[in-house]
């Protein structure tokens, strides 16, 4: 066996200088934002018990396993939401609740698909609220959180866990035919989907059905092909759902560009209603996913509780935005009987550094390697 020690774990990286002081910047806005608004901070540990991520759709998140001393099976978290439904089942907290959190999520990726295991996230989760008020507090924030990091162009893209659901069940064949259906909607298998939905090209879903794997783009191009839908009355909720959220962004987000897709798997297993994505042209990292995810509490607990919330990719948004020109550093280089002196400096000298070199010239060396200004306390005894 080689020696790993100077290697990293596929998928991992240090961060350390601009990206490093990037991310934490990206960080602190979201959690200012989150704490303005009311939300309480909420802290889980990074390692769980596997049982806790079953609703996880676990082909896209695969999780780093490992044994505590019992044997018994534990992971990294590979998602925060829910840690937060497992926590509200065992602690009886006030609800309704609103709770916001940081941390780091870990997923088994594929090797060499570039992507990293380790991604840094910051979101929060509202539970209780089983209104749309939820979902426009969380695009709200989305909004928010793009804005503040120095987003510039981002697409927020709509998508309705209930929407696939509802016409699928409408259809007029056998449960596996809708199953078969669904999967090759869902792969992009356009032969195998063609095949299917010939089957009922002479019922009224006919001429929705021929449209519906390109059901994405512009907000109001894809209802005007939902509009070909014969009645469904499920359907109805979810649709004026869809169109009082746009009518809100249009409102609060007049320049905001708004993208609806209805023939996607929902972003998350867990998720029951809308969900809620951002993305920008050359990334295949979304900067936020979110959704309502009214049934998650019920697997943990005996009671349904309705919940919504997001996570900011603060990874993503790193990439994103410009890194900030920090401005030139000071060294205040001085005697160690000196510290006294030097506290002070360093407290009113904006942008210092104490210069912990033992000599002048060794001082000078870093000051010219660094790009800082030299202040020298040792002159002046
Ligand atoms: N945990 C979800 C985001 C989310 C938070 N709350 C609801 N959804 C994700 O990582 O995609």
């Amino acid at each position: 066996m080689t020696m790993k020690n100077r290697n990293l774990p596929s998928g991992t990286r240090d961060e350390f200088g601009p990206r490093a002081a990037v991310k934490e910047q990206i960080t602190a806005k979201l959690l200012a934002i989150l704490k303005q608004r009311g939300f309480e901070k909420l802290t889980t540990p990074i390692l769980e018990y596997a049982d806790v991520f079953k609703p996880l759709n676990l082909t896209n998140n695969r999780a780093y396993q490992l044994l505590d001393e019992q044997g018994e099976a534990l992971v990294l978290r590979p998602d925060l939401t829910l840690p937060v439904a497992r926590m509200l089942s065992t602690t009886g907290v006030e609800l309704p609740a609103k709770w916001y959190y940081s941390g780091d999520v870990f997923r088994v990726k594929k090797q060499l698909s570039g992507s990293y295991n380790q991604i840094s996230e910051a979101g929060f989760e509202l539970v209780g609220y089983g209104g749309l008020k939820g979902e426009w507090e969380s695009l709200m924030i989305a909004l928010a959180g793009c804005r503040e990091t120095g987003v510039t162009e981002m697409t927020l893209e709509l998508s309705d866990a209930r929407f696939v659901a509802s016409v699928l069940e409408a259809l007029p064949v056998p449960t596996p035919t809708k199953q078969a259906l669904q999967q090759a909607l869902f792969a992009k298998n356009l032969t195998t989907y063609q095949q299917i939905s010939a089957l009922l090209a002479k019922t009224p879903f006919g001429p929705f059905l021929a449209e519906w794997p390109w059901l994405f783009g512009e907000f109001d191009d894809v209802m005007k092909v939902v509009a070909k839908l014969p009645a469904i009355p499920a359907l109805t909720p979810v649709i004026d759902d869809l169109k009082a959220t746009a009518a809100f962004l249009k409102q609060q987000a007049p320049s905001q560009r708004v993208v609806l897709d209805l023939s996607i798997p929902s972003p998350q297993r867990y998720y029951t209603g809308m969900a809620f994505r951002g993305y920008t042209q050359n990334a295949s990292d979304y900067l936020f996913s979110g959704g309502r995810y009214d049934d998650l509490l019920k697997s943990f607990q005996q009671v349904k509780e309705p919940a919504v919330g997001l996570a900011f990719d603060v990874d993503a948004l790193a990439d994103k935005v410009a890194t900030p020109a920090t401005p030139p550093q000071t060294l205040i280089y001085f005697d160690a009987d000196q510290w006294q002196l030097a506290e002070a400096t360093l407290a009113r000298t904006p942008n210092s550094t104490l210069c912990l070199a033992d000599s002048r010239e060794e001082a000078e060396r870093i000051a010219v390697s660094t790009a800082k200004q030299l202040i020298d306390l040792t002159e002046s005894r």
